[in-house]
């Protein structure tokens, strides 16, 4: 068992199953699930791939000690981690379905998402088109950017970005992020598209290769970003993202409400 000191509260890796073990019993949380390749079809760069039982992440939904479930009801937030197990299919490196949110009621923009690397290595993949809710033709992608996040770091998927996560890593990387419970996904487009606009393959040493999705069309080039910490939006690299907003968890308002924070957000991707 691994001790997973990013998580924030006491719980280890199981390496044999894979799974997220809780060191006591007042830690809960609401559902867990998982997710095998046959869940992916459509979604892969290899439209030809057919083992339908290769795993692909586990999903638990709002983690939760006993002493800080009303911390989460108060603010409307929710915690959650996801597994990606270690891997490719068809050379390309296990990934998250990838979706949009949808937007706030009553305002324009969507809500945003925190994410925080526990363990392994991440590539997550944002993008901006031009109607996420397209239904004929290609979405136009306007802006992608592609951050390469290792353990104790963080991102913020700023308001109207689609995003997924890959596991650019050779071990099962651990994430968890921090969102609004009134937020929900959008999956239509990206389905329709095979998944994101950029996919990432397994290269002889052990790197990444992006190759972008045909399927879209693009009128940008996707740019990298760096990890940066943010006191605005309560990102500390190798503080647990959890130990913070326990200390703080009206900081992190801006998931509610991300006028707050637009400027913020928006700074931390500036292109590397
Ligand atoms: O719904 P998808 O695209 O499979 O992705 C799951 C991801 O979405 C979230 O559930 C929350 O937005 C993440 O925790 C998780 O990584």
């Amino acid at each position: 068992m691994n001790e997973l000191k990013m998580f924030g509260m006491p719980i280890q890796f199981c390496e044999e199953s894979q799974k997220l073990v809780p060191a006591n019993d007042t830690i809960h949380y609401e559902d867990y699930s998982r997710k095998y390749s046959k869940g992916m079809f459509g979604l892969l760069a290899d439209a030809a791939y057919k083992v339908e039982d290769n795993p692909y992440y586990d999903f638990y939904k709002a983690i939760v000690e006993d002493n800080t479930k009303e911390i989460f009801q108060s603010t409307d937030l929710r915690y959650d981690s996801t597994v990606i197990i270690e891997g490719t299919a068809g050379g390309e490196y296990k990934k998250t379905a990838g979706h949009f949110h949808m937007p706030i009621p009553g305002q324009s923009i969507s809500y945003p998402e925190l994410y925080q690397v526990i363990k392994g290595t991440a590539l997550f993949v944002m993008q901006k088109v031009d109607d996420y809710r397209k239904e004929d033709g290609s979405m136009q992608v306007q802006d992608v950017i592609l951050t390469k996040v290792e353990a104790g770091e963080s991102v913020v998927i700023p308001p109207d970005y689609g995003h997924c996560t890959i596991n650019i890593g050779a071990e099962t990387m651990v994430f968890i992020n921090l969102v609004s419970c009134h937020s929900t996904n959008y999956y239509d487009s990206v389905k329709r598209h095979a998944g994101m606009c950029c996919y990432a393959f397994r290269t002889p040493d052990g790197g990444f290769r992006i190759e972008k999705n045909p399927r879209y069309e693009f009128v940008c080039e996707p740019r990298l970003t760096a990890p940066t910490d943010s006191a605005v939006c309560g990102l500390e690299k190798n503080v647990p993202v959890y130990r913070s907003f326990l200390k703080d968890p009206q900081k992190y308002n801006y998931l509610n409400d991300p006028a707050t924070a637009a400027d913020a957000m928006f700074s931390l991707l500036k292109t590397l």
